[in-house]
């Protein structure tokens, strides 16, 4: 038979249980066994879920308190001396590398002041995983009681074999990074951790785990060869031990490997192969003709990373082909990659609009789907003939609906001209307009846009949803949130102010929730990193503005600032990005939607007395294609030009920024140079100064300011370390082009360590601008 498989499922619960589990942990409000608990009841009711949808191939060791990478690092005791030292326990120990910790000295216990290590995104996806970081005769240890081995414990106990999931070795090296001032080449250290594979593998044996997924979504990448030679050694390795270990599964996701068909023969004596169908459906004959006589193929039909209902037809189809070559025996049905991406379910939707609502699918309902596909292609179209058919169904009704078309938006799209995409005049010209205008000391301070979002604002905003108050009552409480964070940047002496982004629930969702085109959920929250969430709003038809979205907060503000007051909208890609986009048009044409209604916003807060606007692209990068070449370079093309054409209706005069989170400018330099903004600021406090240089070999003449401290951490950086850090960067920037400010937002933080960190940093950069305005 076919049997269904799902890769991976949601942590965060039904009510984002988990996390409000961790929060309250870190809080001090609950104990650890309490929080372990509540993982424990999390686990057994996805497997539950899964069971009883009918899923016959169920993962364990998805789940993570923080996250799966970090999950690895923790298992193999690839932890840096500087966490390790400590002595924690191993759960504070994993949130210490995770989230970092700072704790006061106690006349028992040394001070514990470690930043977290770097957390990057997943391959293209909104979900950040923790960057392993190595060292130079780096060496690794199975954890004791390995969660992988206790969690497959756990689910038997309850009555499921499941099938647990592990990062491969491959993909586990390929992801990390030699620690700063080291110089080990992570895949170097394959040899030394295979035999912590090997070790894993036996003990899950023994525990009784049949088969094992090995995740290797590196695959489909371009890899150094020094990688993809990786391969063939490791799972030659690995398939040696034979009937000591699980079956092993490989899985890959997110693209296609067809430009790694040579690796594919190192899997051939494995038990399968996973490939993701849903995004490349192309590979398919490719990798057939790869596998070995008697290997599975568990093919990937059910999109992963989306919420649209799976269409039925095309996916059993898919299914059938396979099944010819291979034999029912020789097929499962899986999602696309792991379900992490999707909120958890449909069903607690109570506000949604039936006819939209019948296009969605979210994690519980796509095991379903899997289940569904699987019997059909195994019993035959009639054991699931109802659900076929209201499934056909839907999917006409999606494709002739109304909601989907505005002839208006098409109309203006199609008036779009050349000069909407420039400014009217070079740099040079602008920057001396803009600095007349907004008079600014050298080195600049500024911040990212938001403001700590506390209880209260959530409280307020909350009662707002709930009708218990009224619309002008939350005005006026945003209002007076403005004024106290207006206040406060006057008194710590930043330069140019933003208003704080009170009124925001998160920089998309805000957006998505003021345009045309958009439906939003009410609990479809999915993990973006740690306790962190996201709801991301839904693109189901052609996006305009019907009013201006954000200038009622930024003209208050501007009018009770004595400094510059920065614009703050999110572009187009980011809005692009963050939501789950439409399916049925390209995402290049959602995204020039997108930018003429931003566009309208940036002209009208312009008029409305703001002269800096700063327009924030940090999903920018994230959309690149993950392999190079033409795909990469048309993605490029057009989300430049849509950046541009929100940018580009304001006077010389008037200042745009961009910001970038995700460090990793270097690859797409050329790029952020064509935005043509005037300032930039980019995370950059967790990378190394030199990555700066591209600016310089590029010549980038433009302003910038690469954060010089971690948001994302409650540590507050001191002054003297964000000297050095500065001082770094004017190894590679002109101190005419440089501002100050930290890598990101201030929203997921606490009033006191922001205040500190800012004293902080605003101190640095006096330090600076007395320094140079002595010797100029
Ligand atoms: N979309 C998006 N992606 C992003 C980022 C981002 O800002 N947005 N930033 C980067 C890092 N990621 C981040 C992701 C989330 C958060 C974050 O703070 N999320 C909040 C939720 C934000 C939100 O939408 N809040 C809503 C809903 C708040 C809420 O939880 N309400 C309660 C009720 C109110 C209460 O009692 O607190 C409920 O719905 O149950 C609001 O403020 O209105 C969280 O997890 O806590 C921060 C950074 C990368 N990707
Ligand atoms: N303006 C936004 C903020 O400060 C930018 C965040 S980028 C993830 O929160
Ligand atoms: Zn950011």
């Amino acid at each position: 038979m076919v049997q269904s498989s799902v890769l991976g499922f949601p942590r965060m619960g039904v009510n984002r249980d988990l996390k409000k589990a961790t929060e309250s942990y870190w809080g001090g409000k609950i104990s650890q066994r309490e929080l372990l608990a509540e993982g424990k009841r999390l686990r057994g009711e996805h497997w539950k879920i899964q069971k009883e949808a009918g899923i016959n191939i169920i993962p364990s060791n998805d789940f993570s308190f923080y996250d799966h990478v970090l999950d690895h690092i923790q298992l193999f005791g690839a932890i840096p001396e500087k966490y390790s030292k400590h002595n924690l326990d191993p759960i504070d120990e994993f949130f210490a590398m995770g989230r970092g910790l700072q704790s006061p000295h106690t006349p028992e216990a040394a001070a514990v002041d470690v930043p977290s290590l770097e957390m990057v995104k997943w391959f293209d996806s909104n979900y950040h995983y923790v960057k392993p970081t190595f060292q130079d005769g780096q060496n690794f240890k199975l954890s004791s009681n390995p969660k992988p081995v206790a969690e497959f414990l756990e689910a038997k106990e309850a009555g499921i074999i499941t099938r647990p999931v592990l990062v491969g070795p491959v993909t586990f090296l390929a992801l990390g990074k030699a620690d700063r001032d080291q110089n080990v080449v992570p895949i170097s250290l394959l040899h030394k951790l295979l035999p912590l594979y090997e070790e894993i593998l036996v003990k899950l044996k023994e525990a009784g785990a049949e088969s094992v997924q090995i995740d290797e979504p590196c695959l489909v990448l371009d890899l150094p060869p020094k990688v993809r030679n990786a391969f063939k050694p490791a799972y030659d390795k690995l398939s040696s031990l034979g009937g000591k270990i699980p079956e092993l599964v490989v899985a890959t996701y997110f693209g296609d490997i067809v430009h790694n068909y040579d690796v594919l023969p190192s899997f051939s004596s494995l038990h399968g192969l996973h490939i993701d169908l849903a995004r490349n459906p192309e590979q398919l004959e490719t990798v057939i003709g790869a596998l070995g006589e008697k290997q599975l193929l568990s093919v990937g039909v059910v999109d992963g990373r989306n919420i649209w209902k799976a269409n039925f037809k095309k996916a059993i189809e898919t299914v059938e082909t396979v099944v010819q070559k291979l034999g029912k025996d020789r097929v499962i049905v899986a999602s696309s990659s792991s379900l992490l991406h999707t909120p958890h379910t449909l069903a607690s939707e109570k506000k949604l609009d039936e006819d939209v609502k019948d296009w969605f699918s979210f994690a519980v309902e796509k095991t379903k789907e899997l289940a569904i596909i699987a019997k059909a292609v195994t019993d035959g179209p009639a054991s699931v003939r109802e659900e076929l058919e209201a499934n056909a169904k839907s999917m006409e009704a999606k494709a002739t609906s109304k909601r989907t078309n505005d002839p208006k938006v098409k109309e203006r799209q199609s008036k779009i001209t050349e000069e909407m995409f420039n400014r009217k005049s070079p740099f040079p010209i602008r920057i001396a307009q803009q600095q007349e205008k907004l008079n600014l000391p050298l080195f600049p301070t500024t911040t990212i846009g938001s403001f700590p979002q506390t209880k209260e604002i959530r409280i307020q905003r909350n009662k707002l949803t709930k009708s218990e108050i009224s619309e002008e009552e939350y005005e006026k409480f945003i209002e007076r949130e403005i004024e106290d964070v207006v206040k406060i940047q006057e008194e710590l002496g930043l330069d140019v102010y933003v208003h704080g982004e009170p009124e925001r629930n998160d920089m998309v969702q805000y957006f998505g929730e003021r345009l045309t085109g958009y439906v939003f959920t009410t609990h479809g929250w999915v993990q973006s990193y740690g306790s962190r969430c996201v709801r991301p709003p839904i693109i189901v038809g052609d996006i305009s503005r019907p009013a201006p979205m954000t200038v009622k907060e930024s003209k208050y503000a501007a009018s009770i600032s004595k400094k510059p007051m920065k614009g703050m909208l999110t572009g187009p890609i980011t809005c692009l990005r963050w939501s789950y986009p439409r399916n049925d048009i390209h995402q290049s044409v959602q995204a020039e939607q997108l930018a003429l209604a931003l566009r309208d916003e940036v002209v009208d807060l312009e008029s409305a007395g703001v002269y800096v606007i700063q327009v924030d692209e940090p999903a920018l990068r994230e959309g690149l294609p993950l392999r190079q070449g033409l795909e990469r370079d048309n993605y490029l093309s057009w989300a430049v030009k849509s950046f541009r054409l929100s940018v580009a209706g304001v006077q010389d005069s008037t200042q745009i920024h961009s910001h970038f989170c995700y460090s990793e400018f270097q690859d797409f330099f050329k790029a952020i140079a064509d935005l043509d903004a005037d300032v930039l600021s980019i995370e950059n406090s967790k990378s190394d100064a030199k990555l700066l240089k591209v600016f310089v070999d590029e010549a980038y003449p433009r302003h910038i300011g690469p954060g010089v401290y971690d948001i994302h951490s409650p540590r507050i950086p001191s002054e003297d370390e964000i000297k050095d850090r500065i001082e770094e960067m004017l190894q590679y920037l002109k101190p005419e082009q440089l501002w100050v400010d930290p890598d990101c937002g201030l929203k997921t933080r606490q009033w006191k360590e922001t205040k500190a960190a800012l004293t902080n940093m605003v101190n640095a950069a006096k330090f600076y601008r007395q320094k140079y305005s002595k010797s100029s």
